[in-house]
């Protein structure tokens, strides 16, 4: 079906004898929120890196953005964007600069990058800030920068890894709205996040125990087939047998 845009058959990742992801399999649609949650260690990062092509599996199948995950790394790369809260943008640029550096990144031509410089820096309020270092923006506004340049360059699919970390609830909510925006355009949206406000916002949720797929939903039908709260108590009840901690 062509509306599945990743497609994973017990993907499975080891380093010697430590199985980091066990087997999973999930399939994610066109234009669908998806939200990859688990506990420190559960696989998350690791399976993440071979769907954005960074990374070979030892076994299993998966496909993204029509491309296979073993044979067609580069094109996979062209397809899709990636934000992480970790890094993402040059703090000793500017904001214009940035947006410059990574639209050519991506490839699009100088005329395409200034018309789409010019029409992102007044969509994001930017206008007095656009000549500033992103140095000095509130982290708010860089992450949603960030996110606006992973999706510079129309990609079928964006890769949010806990993208708002440290960020204040008002600005996650923002933040949200434009990951609500860039949905319904089409792109869609990977996100890992340890916020479980977040997780209600996602269509649906995937939680990671020790590299399974322990549970796979919509946040109501989780919550209603744990007898559940919130998407807290899901996640508790998933991960408290967890063997794997941080490291
Ligand atoms: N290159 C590697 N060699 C050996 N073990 C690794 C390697 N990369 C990751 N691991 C292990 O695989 C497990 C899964 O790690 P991973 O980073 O994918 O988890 P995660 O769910 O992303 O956790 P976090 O939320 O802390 O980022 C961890 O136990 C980690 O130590």
């Amino acid at each position: 079906m062509n509306d599945k845009v990743i497609i994973c058959e017990e993907l499975t990742k080891r380093f010697g004898d430590f199985i980091a992801v066990n087997h999973i399999s999930f399939d994610v649609r066109k234009g669908e929120i998806f939200g990859f949650l688990g506990a420190n260690g559960a696989g998350k990062t690791t399976a993440m890196r071979i769907l954005c092509g960074l990374s070979f599996p030892t076994s299993g199948k998966a496909t993204v953005a029509g491309f296979d995950v073993y044979k067609q790394q580069e094109s996979i790369k062209k397809n899709i964007g990636y934000m992480s809260q970790k890094f993402s943008l040059y703090e000793n640029l500017t904001v214009v600069e940035n947006i410059e550096f990574f639209g050519g990144v991506y490839g699009l031509s100088s005329a395409e990058i200034r018309r789409r410089s010019d029409r992102l820096v007044n969509k994001l309020g930017l206008t007095q800030e656009a000549r500033k270092l992103v140095r000095s923006l509130p982290l708010g506004w860089k992450q949603k920068l960030a996110f606006s340049v992973a999706i510079f360059h129309d990609p079928q699919i964006v890769f949010l890894d806990e993208p708002t970390g440290g960020v204040d609830p008002i600005t996650r909510r923002q933040f949200w709205d434009m990951i609500y925006e860039a949905a319904a355009t089409g792109i869609t949206v990977f996100v890992t996040t340890h916020y479980m406000d977040e997780a209600e916002y996602c269509n649906r949720i995937t939680v990671m125990v020790d590299g399974k797929v322990e549970a796979l939903d919509t946040p109501g039908n989780l919550k209603a087939r744990y007898q559940a709260a919130s998407m807290d108590e899901v996640f508790y009840q998933l991960a408290r047998g967890a063997k794997r901690s941080a490291d």
